[in-house]
């Protein structure tokens, strides 16, 4: 695994800011040194960054997905530990580095995906396999394939999914992007059940919608139907979870947040609140989940300080919630 980098105490104590009388997750959190030694860890959710936006670029998207990993991390080490939550429940792994292709023409982004892929679906499937529960923070929407298929091969099963998301990324799977993500998974059959919650009419082609009335393991609600009403959004996704295994894979990707930095960058959606009462009270087991498609910076210069306290609000209400 050489692209990743695993952290130390020291690394994790440079990003977080000490004060007298409180003490902080990141003085909590719990490190290793190599990954034969998660077995042993008494934490049971484990945070590893992929920050990289090669699969955007690959998908026409506007790269800036890397940006979000360091800065989300410094906002989870400096929130205050409490008997909320205490750190102890959580180990932080480190990263993963992808340097960019030499060349950057599609198939080429495209290539980089696959090795992307190859590095990632190992680590995803130790960390299961180890009895934990990874917690992702890309990067691209490409990364989904190598989270499925880590969970699907330490199952030794076909897993279902749920994604909170305005794109299905159903696209031809014909060069791996961050549009193909759940086609490679349902063509090599890693998926099974996939749940999309919250798609935007406007924003999947009609290719996609047959593909989803055509296929009876693909169910969706739109994010235009949900404004019809004034039922609650943890309400109205009871009917999708309840067609789910009991214990699920989880991506939220961040671009169904209104006013959250993305490539697709979107006035109308989710709040985040709306994402965190989901997350506070699915009442489902969640094997693994993904955040992606945030940005700090985007390529194009707009700048957002808000997605990492976002990404920290999700990140410690799932443990909250699962633990
Ligand atoms: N994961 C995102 N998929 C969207 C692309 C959004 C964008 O980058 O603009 C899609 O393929 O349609």
């Amino acid at each position: 695994m050489e692209g990743l980098n695993i952290y130390g105490k020291d690394e994790i104590m440079a990003l977080t800011s000490q004060r007298e009388g409180e003490t902080k997750l990141g003085e909590k959190v719990q490190v290793i040194s190599a990954l034969d030694q998660l077995k042993s860890s008494p934490a049971r959710f484990v945070l590893l960054g992929i920050p990289e936006d090669i699969g955007v670029r690959a998908n026409h998207g506007i790269g800036g997905t890397a940006t979000a990993w360091q800065p989300a991390l410094k906002a989870i080490l400096n929130t205050q530990s409490t008997s909320f939550l205490t750190g102890q429940e959580l180990l932080v792994l480190g990263h993963f580095s992808f340097p960019d292709p030499a060349e950057t023409d599609i198939k080429s982004l495209e290539d980089a995906v696959v090795q992307i892929d190859e590095q990632v679906y190992p680590v995803i499937r130790e960390i299961v396999e180890a009895g934990k529960v990874p917690i992702v923070i890309g990067g691209g929407h490409n990364n989904a394939y190598p989270m499925i298929k880590g969970l699907s091969l330490a199952l030794q099963q076909a897993v279902d999914v749920l994604n909170i998301d305005a794109h299905a990324d159903l696209r031809p799977p014909a060069g791996r992007h961050s549009g193909n993500g759940f086609s490679y998974a349902l063509k090599n059959g890693f998926l099974k059940n996939y749940a999309i919650f919250g798609l935007h009419q406007n924003y999947n082609n009609t290719a996609i919608l047959d593909l989803i009335a055509e296929n009876p393991n693909i169910q969706a609600i739109f994010f235009d139907d949900l404004l019809k009403n004034n039922i609650p959004v943890v309400e109205q996704l009871q009917p999708l979870l309840k067609n789910l295994a009991p214990e699920i894979g989880l991506e939220i990707d961040l671009d169904c947040v209104e006013n959250l930095l993305s490539s697709a960058f979107t006035p109308s959606g989710f709040n985040i609140n709306d994402v965190r009462r989901i997350i506070l009270s699915s009442g489902k087991k969640i094997a693994y989940m993904h955040l992606c498609e945030g940005a700090v910076m985007l390529q194009d210069g707009r700048q957002s300080a808000g997605t990492a306290k976002a990404i920290a609000y999700l990140i410690t209400d799932f443990i909250k919630a699962q633990k």
